[in-house]
């Protein structure tokens, strides 16, 4: 079955994401000095750097949290700097958020959360159980198994939450995202507090995502085994400014990388940490 030919279904392809001289100060301090990027359409771009680096702040501008002082963020032909992150989302930008998930439902009924910015028929029509709200409803059902698939959680559909391992929790904050249709997820350190096998296992996730809903991916990784895995283009911040750019290979071996990680005794991008 073609997953994104469902009704409720977001179909198009996605657009360019473009980063142009974004600049982020916190009294005083330039968190983000005229940071450029593009994220090409359908790839995984990484965003890696050591501590302090501007990472988690590039993430805050692109899902709306943070408004830089200057430089633009564009999705297409949509600017989103200055808009709200539900606005983003609903163009097609949206991210997993950690505390989102709530562990009173089943997996289901968190997905199901998920699709509801999406629902069209009100809520007086959903609760009289309308012919026309009862369709949508069964619609978005039908999707929110497609996804909870994709991720690797059909079987979990309909239990709860607080039953499932901290690795399968991350799928359920990656499912709800993705029941939004976005055509670009931004995904911040999602193999962060994950054992050996669960990120083995959340990078092949990452790729059947991809793969199978042909969206863009913005990762934010501390793990470099995972990023030079998965990621088709990397952007290397420190100190706040992008010291480099290209594939995993040609930054790897990039000396102002190796300065700026050897400088500070972290992973280094060469090192497969997963
Ligand atoms: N809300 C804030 N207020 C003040 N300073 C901040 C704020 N957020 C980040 N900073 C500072 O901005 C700089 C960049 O921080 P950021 O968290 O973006 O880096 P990072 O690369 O994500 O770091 P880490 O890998 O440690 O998470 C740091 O010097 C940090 O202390």
């Amino acid at each position: 079955m073609n997953l994104r030919t469902t009704a409720t279904a977001r179909p198009e392809t996605p657009r360019p994401l473009e980063v142009e001289g974004v600049t982020v100060r916190f009294a005083g301090l330039t968190a983000l000095d005229d940071v450029s990027f593009t994220v090409a359409p359908g790839s995984v771009h990484a965003v890696i750097g050591p501590n302090g680096a501007g990472k988690s702040t590039c993430f805050n501008v692109l899902s709306g949290l943070y408004r830089p002082v200057s430089g633009t963020v564009r999705y297409g032909e949509h600017l989103l700097t200055g808009l709200a992150p539900h606005r983003i989302a609903a163009l097609g930008v949206a991210r997993t958020f950690q505390n989102i998930v709530t562990t009173e439902g089943t997996v289901g009924d968190n997905l199901m959360l998920g699709r509801h910015a999406l629902t069209r028929a009100g809520f007086v029509s959903s609760a009289l159980h309308l012919p026309h709200a009862v369709r949508e409803q069964r619609a978005h059902l039908a999707r929110a198994r497609e996804i909870a698939g994709i991720v690797g959680l059909e079987r979990h559909f309909d239990q709860p939450v607080a039953l499932l391992s901290y690795g399968d929790r991350k799928r359920v904050e990656m499912a709800r995202a993705l029941c939004l249709e976005p055509r670009v997820l931004l995904l911040d350190e999602p193999v962060a507090g994950m054992n050996t096998t669960e990120r083995t296992a959340a990078v092949e996730v990452i790729r059947t995502v991809r793969e199978q809903l042909g969206l863009s991916i913005v990762l934010v990784e501390h793990d470099m085994g995972l990023v030079m895995r998965l990621a088709d283009e990397v952007t290397v911040l420190d100190f706040g400014r992008r010291i480099a750019h290209g594939t995993p290979d040609e930054v790897r071996q990039d000396p102002e990388v190796l300065r700026a990680y050897l400088g500070t005794g972290a992973d280094t991008p060469g090192k497969e940490a997963a």
